[in-house]
């Protein structure tokens, strides 16, 4: 199978729940498409293409609670870096740094370890889902207070009509399926 047909398997599997969690969402399900051994496979041919492609010496994968959490283990050991993650506030021990967000149904802030960081460090941020952008933006944030030098985005889905990416003008985003 070619990347276009992988990408349009992966697409057949990723379920889609109207009002949930709110009334109004139409919620993308990425765990639907994972039950299934294949999509598993060809999500990850997919990305590793992607950061091959667009994301030159990538050091650190880094990962957002909880779908982010889904690759950023399994791409770092793929790529031979490490990884580490951004959780949501109150979970992670030790010196962290914080922010604030809002996304598409709510507020929260996120906060990640300063040691996970070392400066300088080459950073590729890894989520499911681009949205109105709240997430990924903190995200960026984080890292670059953290002291990592923040070399893109990687997103499977971006629901284009929210613009997330216009919150993500300071680096490159990509994603593998616009809505
Ligand atoms: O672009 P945004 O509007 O910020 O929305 C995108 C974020 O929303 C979802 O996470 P959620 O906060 O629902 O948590 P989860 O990953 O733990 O399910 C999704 O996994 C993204 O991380
Ligand atoms: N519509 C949506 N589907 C899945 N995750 C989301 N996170 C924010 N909006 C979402
Ligand atoms: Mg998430």
């Amino acid at each position: 199978m070619n990347n276009e047909e992988k990408l349009k398997f992966i697409e057949r599997h990723i379920g889609t729940y109207p009002d949930f969690p709110k009334k109004g969402i139409l919620f993308r399900d990425i765990f639907g498409a994972l039950t299934d051994g294949q999509c598993c496979q060809y999500l990850k041919d997919l990305l590793l293409h992607n950061i091959h492609e667009q994301y030159a010496n990538v050091e650190l994968i880094v990962g957002l609670e909880s779908r982010g959490f889904l690759f950023n283990l399994m791409l770092a050991s793929e790529l031979g870096v490490g990884c580490a993650a951004i959780r949501k506030k109150g979970k992670l021990p030790g010196d962290c740094v914080s922010v604030e967000y809002s996304l598409e149904y709510g507020v929260d802030a996120f906060e990640m370890q300063k040691s996970a960081v070392k400066r300088g460090q080459k950073v590729l941020i890894i989520d499911d889902l681009l949205a109105t952008g709240g997430s990924l933006e903190a995200a960026y944030k984080l890292v670059h207070k953290a002291g990592g030098d923040i070399v893109g985005c990687l997103v499977i889905m971006e629901l284009k009509f929210l613009e997330g990416r216009k919150r993500m003008q300071q680096t490159k985003v990509h994603s593998l399926i616009e809505y």
